[in-house]
């Protein structure tokens, strides 16, 4: 069995209209992405929880999938036409049916974090057994380690945790910064998530590491003061949820926020001045990681 993908460049004004007409007229999958898309002039857009995203790249290119019984040529001009516009050039290739759950597992490496911390996905071998090695698969929860504001969350962990501390992890995603805080001697954690997949996930892959931490949606969440809240969740939610997540915190106790772009670092960390002795912001990548101590 084979496709046939069909990748067209277009206006991003009308990029979503076409590729939703594509989908309608028979097209088995249709994707955009930024047309610069691993070029010097490709722009990172991102955009925040429940609010627009106010922009969008200058143009488009819409990757579609077709079966190769389908007539291609036409289906992409009546695309076109439903959608006013003139029909866009377009070039087209054939896949060819490979295995894919080894061609994505390809693409996920083990990923260091420190010396001594490691995240190593379940179907690869360790890169040194030696190390705290968590064993995390993608999945549909968020926290691989390959992002950044993940791996500054740990990096954190691995530098300033001490044995034997409670941590709670805001946001978990897949679990994995309480799952790792355990392996690097927290006496105890709690993650919590709005997503009850993510709820689930991190459950799953605490059994998967044998540790033992307790998940929740918010609602469920008891009320703990903690030695270490850590939050890795955007700067929006991190405006709002400053109080609640000071109270999680033990006077003296620390937090740990990520998920901040550089350029919204120096407010963030206004807003926590007034709860905490803040630390000097750690940058990666464009993203940045807070710390500081509960006066
Ligand atoms: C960027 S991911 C971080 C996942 C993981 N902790 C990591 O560091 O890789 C943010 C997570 O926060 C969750 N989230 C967003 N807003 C939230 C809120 N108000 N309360 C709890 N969780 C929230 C999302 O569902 C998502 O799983």
């Amino acid at each position: 069995m084979s496709w046939l993908q069909v990748t067209l460049d277009t206006d991003s004004a009308v990029a979503e209209k076409l590729a939703d007409a594509l989908m309608d007229l028979g097209a088995l999958s249709a994707a955009i992405e930024d047309a610069a898309a691993g070029t010097d002039a490709e722009e990172p857009i991102f955009g925040e929880p429940g609010e627009p995203v106010d922009r969008m790249w200058r143009t488009s290119r819409i990757l579609a999938l077709f079966d190769p019984a389908q007539d291609v040529a036409l289906l992409i001009a009546a695309a076109a036409s439903e959608c006013g516009v003139p029909t866009p050039s377009w070039q087209m290739e054939e896949i060819a049916e490979q295995d894919w759950v080894r061609a994505t597992q390809a693409q996920f490496d083990p990923i260091r974090i420190s010396d001594r911390l490691w995240i190593t996905p379940t179907w690869h071998e360790a890169p040194n057994p030696d190390a705290i090695n968590l064993q995390l698969d993608p999945g549909l929860a968020f926290g691989t380690g390959s992002h950044p504001t993940t791996r500054l969350c740990l990096q954190w962990l691995d530098r300033e945790l001490q044995a034997g501390e409670s941590v709670l992890d805001y946001g978990c995603g897949s679990g994995i910064l309480a799952i790792a805080a355990l392996k690097l001697g927290a006496g105890r954690a709690l993650g919590v998530d709005i997503d009850p997949q993510a709820v689930q996930s991190s459950r799953d892959n605490a059994a998967q590491n044998a540790v033992q931490a307790d998940f929740y949606l918010p609602g469920e969440l008891p009320d703990v003061e903690t030695d270490v809240v850590v939050a890795n969740i955007l700067a929006n939610p991190l405006r709002m949820l400053g109080a609640l997540l000071t109270r999680h915190v033990r006077v003296g106790g620390r937090i740990v926020l990520s998920g901040i772009l550089q350029e919204q670092a120096e407010e963030i960390r206004t807003l926590y001045q007034q709860w905490f002795e803040m630390d000097a912001p750690v940058f990666d990548d464009g993203w940045t990681c807070l710390s500081g101590r509960k006066r």
